[in-house]
């Protein structure tokens, strides 16, 4: 794309969102969902739905359109979502390992720091976050090691949001959210000390694009690190159930294609990186399972406050929001679609926890990737 054409998508974009959520930036479910352009919140749940079949065969040909059209498949996922995800998750949009008895929030930001702490972020660095979501991670990894942190994210709702809460935390000098492509990042070549993904880059159409972007950025001897969305070995593309599983995280998270691990590792290769870690952090034996919070068995919860914040994430709470969701849009305070967007989003829970309990999944590849520094 030219850089004409690419400003002309991005203000789309922007327009879009603006006329779909409103120019102020609200807190709460509710607050969000009466603030929405009803029309225009039409227009993103059809452009959503329609790239999913509900209940004819799965096609070859369904899933190369998703992949073509990815950038319409996100944004519209997360124009609809992002309410969702933070009223029944909070800011840092990803999953992440528990020890016995440690809260929800503080093992988030724990997930956060691991990843910081391996690809050596310090004070000062000029640091990379793709896929940046409302800036949770880049925020609490600001805060952490004191490095500058701008955040990439092609959905023009989540940014505003980002710049929100980054000057509420009073790190408007050390953070920047820009709206751009990850398959075509705005940004110069060898610009970057650092840069990290986290649960973001299974959005892009191929691993082999977005990783190629990010090695392009990063300066030669720099790190990435991630945490990503793939298969797990166990997985067999042939198996009926197995490809149900797969077809319900990708529909239920906005995901074009979900791919396996032995292609995530190869694409870095393919892109030029040098591996230095990689390793399924969901796989290690944990007596505290990654995705507890929606299972929906409250007696999991680690403390007398995580029965407080995993709430809305559990089977019970699930249905409680639906059937609010289902009054709000019956009375007229939340857009048509509302109802559809839990639905989804029960879709997703339901298949994320079938395929980790069936070890067919992981959010949480974790692998450090160095640019060489001959590069
Ligand atoms: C989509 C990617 C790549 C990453 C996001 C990971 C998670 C943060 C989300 C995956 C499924 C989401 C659901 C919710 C919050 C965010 C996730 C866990 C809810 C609990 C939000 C409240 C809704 O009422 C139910 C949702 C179920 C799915």
């Amino acid at each position: 794309m030219t850089q004409s054409t690419v400003s002309a998508v991005n203000s789309e974009d922007i327009a879009f969102a603006r006329a779909l959520h409103g120019e102020k930036i609200k807190s709460g479910l509710i607050a969000n969902l009466k603030s929405k352009n009803a029309d225009v919140h039409n227009v993103a749940t059809d452009t959503y739905l329609k790239m999913w079949k509900k209940s004819d065969v799965e096609t070859k040909e369904d899933e190369k359109k998703r992949l073509g059209n990815y950038t319409q498949l996100v944004n519209s996922y997360y124009n609809l979502a992002t309410d969702f995800y933070e009223y029944g998750w909070g800011t840092s949009f990803h999953f992440c390992r528990y020890y016995p008895g440690e809260e929800f929030f503080r093992a988030i930001a724990r997930h956060e720091h691991f990843l910081a702490a391996n690809i050596g972020i310090k004070k000062g660095m000029k640091v990379l976050d793709v896929g940046c979501g409302v800036g949770g991670p880049a925020r609490e990894i600001a805060h952490f090691t004191g490095a500058n942190i701008v955040g990439l994210n092609n959905n023009a709702y989540q940014i505003e949001r980002a710049f929100h809460y980054a000057a509420k935390e009073g790190l408007a000098d050390q953070t920047d959210f820009v709206k751009g492509n990850f398959m075509e990042i705005p940004f110069e070549e060898n610009s970057y000390d650092a840069v990290y993904a986290i649960e973001a880059t299974c959005h892009a159409p191929t691993f082999e694009g977005v990783y190629g972007e990010i090695f392009r950025v990063l300066k030669p001897g720099g790190s990435f690190g991630c945490y990503e969305w793939c298969m797990s070995d166990d997985y067999d593309e042939n198996n009926a159930q197995h490809r149900e599983i797969a077809h319900g995280i990708e529909r239920g998270n906005g995901i074009p294609k979900m791919r396996p691990i032995g292609e995530c590792l190869q694409a870095l290769k393919n892109v030029g990186f040098e591996i230095e870690i990689h390793q399924d952090l969901a796989a290690m034996g944990d007596p505290i399972h990654w995705f507890y919070p929606l299972e929906g068995d409250l007696r999991k919860c680690q403390t007398v406050r995580d029965v407080l914040t995993t709430l809305a994430m559990t089977k019970a709470g699930r249905f409680t929001t639906t059937n609010m969701c289902r009054v709000l849009e019956a009375v007229g305070l939340a857009p048509k679609g509302t109802v559809e967007t839990q639905s989804f989003l029960e879709v997703a829970a339901d298949a994320l926890v079938a395929g980790a309990q069936k070890n067919l999944f992981t959010p949480m590849f974790f692998f450090v990737a160095k640019k060489p520094a001959t590069a």
